[in-house]
């Protein structure tokens, strides 16, 4: 019997889905732990500027298919072609990889939603990452240096900005994976929920900052970027600027009004 069925086209290998305000991004390659693909990237990359465009989206969600995040670069497509060649023939400049986050950051809140393995540019790209979840079974690590590789994917330069130096430098140069309890107790993560509910908790949270002023949400997350690494003193000139923005905005005379209507503020995000 002739199979008459369409053959199954394949998925896509990162998903992309609005849920009201929110835009959740699922890598989508369970088969191969997420592994990153040039497919998957270039899906990252447009969610990331569909985001940023649409201000109808207050809060991104990264996280991954299968019960799994991401087994960072994919180790066997390196065989076929190496990353060395793009970078010799000028294609790619790694100065910048927008798809993950380096020299390029989201306007809006993005959380992370961490399910077992976020091994080197599983990682890296948490390190680009404002709040994060992991179910308690998840590991991290930045393995690069395993198969002498390096973390291109901005761990290098960010992970002893957010982490214990001494313990920056141990997973960088070790390659080495911790488990999610002890990424929690070194400010790696904010949050470890039992296995499977990490997107649940993403949610969570998400909803909270989607309730919330969106101009003033996003003013925050602007000022500390930029302050990121600067004497406090040199900041407060574009803290005030910026806050006196929001403070000038429609909403922030709404907040204040809902309140004493003892009601819902309605933001409008003007
Ligand atoms: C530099 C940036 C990042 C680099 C890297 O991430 S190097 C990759 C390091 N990854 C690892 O060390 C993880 C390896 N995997 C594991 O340790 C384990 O699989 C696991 C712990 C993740 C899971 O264990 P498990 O027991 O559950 O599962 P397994 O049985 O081991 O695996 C199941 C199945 O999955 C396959 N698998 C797992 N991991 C991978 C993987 N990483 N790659 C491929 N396949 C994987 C495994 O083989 C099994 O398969 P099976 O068939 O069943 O045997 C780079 C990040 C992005 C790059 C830039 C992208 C854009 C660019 C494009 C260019 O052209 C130029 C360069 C560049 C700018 C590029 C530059 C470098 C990056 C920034």
């Amino acid at each position: 019997m002739t199979d008459t069925a369409a053959p199954e086209t394949a998925a896509p290998h990162c998903l992309v889905e609005q849920d009201g305000h929110k835009l959740v991004v699922t890598m989508n390659r369970p088969e191969a732990r997420n592994a990153l693909s040039g497919e998957m990237l270039a899906i990252m990359e447009q969610a990331w500027e569909r985001a940023d465009s649409d201000p109808e989206i207050r809060v991104v969600i990264l996280t991954g298919a299968g019960g799994y995040f991401c087994a960072g670069a994919d180790l066997k497509s390196m065989n076929q072609k190496p990353p060395s060649e793009s970078f010799e023939s000028g294609a790619y400049d790694p100065t910048v990889i927008k798809s993950l986050l380096k020299g390029y950051r989201l306007k809006k809140p993005l959380i992370a939603a961490v399910e077992g393995p976020a091994i080197a540019g599983g990682t890296e790209i948490l390190t680009a990452t404002d709040i994060r979840i992991a179910g308690e079974s998840a590991k991290f690590g930045i393995s690069e240096a395993r198969w002498s590789l390096y973390p291109l994917g901005g761990s290098v330069v960010r992970l002893p900005r957010q982490i214990p130096q001494t313990v920056a430098m141990d997973l960088l140069l070790t390659g080495r994976h911790i488990k999610a309890p002890e990424a929690k107790e070194l400010g790696l993560i904010g949050h470890v929920v039992p296995d499977g509910e990490a997107l649940a908790k993403a949610h969570e949270i998400a909803d909270l900052i989607c309730a919330n002023g969106p101009l003033a949400v996003q003013a925050i997350l602007k000022t500390v970027r930029d302050s990121e690494g600067k004497h406090e003193n040199e900041c407060w000139a574009e803290d005030a600027k910026v806050g006196a923005a929001v403070f000038a905005s429609n909403d922030a005379k709404e907040g204040p009004r809902a309140f004493a209507e003892k009601r819902t503020p309605n933001f409008t995000g003007s």
